[in-house]
């Protein structure tokens, strides 16, 4: 599985302006995108996930256009074979935990509730071992059962590579640790490649096996955890 992005994209509101202006490949199963508040981390992931157009630019997932502004190709969020995992996880509360899985299955305006029994959730209730709290809504999760039904949601529809934005930082101190070795753990479990973007240093040192840090909408830096392995390798700027 790889990346590439690159993109630029200008975004103005009021008399500032911000212009991303991302290059990269990464082959690596574990990408991280780290840097500070404001350097264009969500924006990245957005324009991967299909929720933000570049202005111009590329994005290939295994050398096949998901966006290419020249060519005119801009393909909607749900048909780019990627899982999101969002930041507070944003399950839905008046839904159950087999319902909410399900929704990462809709197709249109399909009530989960017609969905409830699809194989490919029985599936992750049980991979995720979320069986015995299927009926329960959000509320009387723990920690870890929410966040294994938001990964749940994310992997149902079979994505091809798993977007993760900043999925610890809503997390006290002991649980983010306990929540980022599971999530460890069942990423490699079920070999599932991901990208991710945090300012979170100890999320870099868990999950980054290749490494960019971007800075006021470009990546400054860049690094492989396996030195030799060749699974990253920058561009010069997004043009
Ligand atoms: N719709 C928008 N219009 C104008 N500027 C925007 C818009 N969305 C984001 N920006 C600006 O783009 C910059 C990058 O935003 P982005 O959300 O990507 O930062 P980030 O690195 O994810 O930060 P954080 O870690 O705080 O979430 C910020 O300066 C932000 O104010």
């Amino acid at each position: 599985m790889s990346f590439t992005v690159q993109i630029r994209k200008q975004l103005h509101s009021g008399a500032r302006s911000f212009e991303l202006d991302v290059g990269f490949t990464t082959a690596a199963r574990r990408t991280v995108v780290y840097g500070p508040s404001g350097a264009g981390k969500s924006l990245t992931l957005r324009a991967i996930a299909g929720l933000l157009r570049p202005d111009s630019g590329r994005i290939l997932l295994d050398e096949q256009p998901l966006f290419d502004a020249e060519a005119g190709i801009d393909l909607p969020a749900r048909h780019r074979g990627l899982g999101y995992l969002f930041q507070d996880y944003a399950l839905f509360p008046h839904l159950n935990v087999r319902q909410n899985i399900a929704f990462g299955l809709r197709r249109g305006l399909l009530n989960p509730s017609r969905r409830e029994r699809d194989p490919a959730v029985e599936r992750w209730l049980e991979v995720f071992e979320l069986g015995p709290v299927a009926q329960q809504h959000p509320h009387e999760l723990s920690g870890g059962q929410r966040q294994r039904t938001a990964l749940a949601r994310a992997l149902v529809s079979g994505p091809r590579a798993l977007l993760l934005d900043e999925p610890f930082s809503a997390l006290d101190p002991e649980l983010r640790l306990r929540m980022r070795e599971e999530l460890l753990a069942l990423l490699e479990r079920i070999a599932m490649p991901m990208l991710m973007i945090t300012h979170d240093p100890e999320d870099l040192a868990c999950f980054g096996q290749a490494r960019l840090r971007l800075r006021e909408g470009r990546i400054v830096d860049e690094a492989s955890a396996r030195p030799g392995a060749n699974a990253l390798v920058a561009d010069e700027g997004g043009r």
